[in-house]
């Protein structure tokens, strides 16, 4: 097992945001957590990415815990959060963005920018225009080029198709399909025709608590079975 959260209880103060979550994840999966606007699965990924400390519970990396400890430590033992608000150094130039990834991580330009053409070619001929200048698909697709910098070995990715016209939702998920199998995913999307085609495996999040684990290929890839269940 590659990840095993196991019941995990997250608050903002007071506020209890998940119950008792538990997930794992074999290496090479790619797994989807699906549920309505406030269920709770931003939270999920921010509390295994480090960015939060659960109340209770714990998240195992590769058989270590890897709760609360310091946000940096858990990037270093390669694991990439990619957010859901698609921000990137705006007045920097694509190739600037790359160098900050590749400077963090180690790594140089040109393995941060062969990593960005590997899953999209196109972004070879933007290295010189500045992010702001880029299409919201474009942009997702730095963000997730970006996250590969420094070969992690977990990727989290927070709803890359929201706000995305259909044709471009159709690019990222042929690249999340072209990454599959070569590095691990946790991908939180509300879109369920994009579970129908990425998912290994889908958790249905309701209300912070774990609803339905559905890990039959046949139901995953019919949405429709499954919508009411969110
Ligand atoms: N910083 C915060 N402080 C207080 N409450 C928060 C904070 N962030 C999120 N919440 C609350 O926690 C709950 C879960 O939010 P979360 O963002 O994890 O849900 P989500 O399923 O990812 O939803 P969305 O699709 O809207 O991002 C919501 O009720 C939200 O209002």
């Amino acid at each position: 097992m590659l990840l095993t959260v196991e019941n995990l209880d997250v608050c903002y103060g007071h506020a209890q945001v998940l119950h008792g979550v538990s997930l794992r994840l074999n290496e090479g999966e790619l797994v989807c957590v699906v549920g309505r606007n406030g269920a709770g699965k931003t939270t999920l990924l921010k509390t295994i990415g480090g960015f939060m400390s659960p109340t209770s519970g714990t998240v195992d990396f590769r058989g270590e815990r890897i709760d609360g400890i310091p946000l940096e430590q858990v990037a270093r033992m390669g694991i990439k959060y990619v957010y859901q608000d698609k921000r990137v150094f705006s007045e920097l130039t694509v190739r600037e963005n790359l160098e900050l990834a590749a400077y963090a991580t180690g790594q140089s330009l040109d393995e941060a920018v062969a990593k960005v053409v590997a899953i999209h070619p196109k972004m070879g001929t933007l290295l010189n225009s500045k992010a702001k200048g880029l299409s919201g698909g474009e942009r997702q697709i730095l963000l997730i080029g970006r996250a590969l910098v420094g070969d992690p070995q977990l990727l989290l990715v927070d709803e890359p198709t929201e706000g995305l016209a259909a044709i471009i939702i159709g690019e990222i998920i042929d690249i999340l399909l072209k990454m599959k199998n070569r590095i691990t995913m946790v991908v939180v999307e509300q879109n369920l025709s994009t579970v129908a085609r990425l998912a290994d495996r889908v958790y249905v999040m309701k209300e912070g608590v774990f609803s339905h684990e559905i890990d039959d290929k046949k139901t995953i890839a019919n949405p429709s079975s499954y919508e009411d269940q969110l």
